[in-house]
């Protein structure tokens, strides 16, 4: 298990080194256009989980947006606190 924090720093982290075989890496060099589709893809299926499928499905799909919408962040040069500060 990992916090937002962790994932965040993880995620920055593999920007800088590109390790073989990162799913980050390659959702990075797709670009902002893609990462915007899998995060749209993903906030409907948490929709649909949260309507439909029960809380464990529905905390799945909510962790993998959250995932999708760090790495628009990390392919968006923002920090942690350029979001933070709007919360
Ligand atoms: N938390 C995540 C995470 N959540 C979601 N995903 C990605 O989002 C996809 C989930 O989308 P779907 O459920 O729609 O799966 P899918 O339809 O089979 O996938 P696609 O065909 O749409 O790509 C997964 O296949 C992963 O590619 C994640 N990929 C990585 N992480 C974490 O990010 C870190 C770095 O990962 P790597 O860059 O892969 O090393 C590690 O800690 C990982 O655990």
């Amino acid at each position: 298990m990992k916090t937002f924090d962790q994932l965040y720093a993880e995620l920055s982290r593999i920007a800088e080194t590109r390790p073989a075989g990162s799913g980050t890496v390659a959702a990075l060099d797709a670009g902002v256009h893609a990462i915007g589709k899998k995060l749209v893809e993903e906030a409907a299926e948490s929709w649909m989980a949260a309507e439909h499928e029960g809380k464990e499905r529905t905390a799945e799909e909510i962790s993998q947006l959250l995932y999708h919408a760090q790495v628009l962040m990390v392919a968006s040069g923002l920090s942690l606190e350029d979001v933070y500060r709007h919360l």
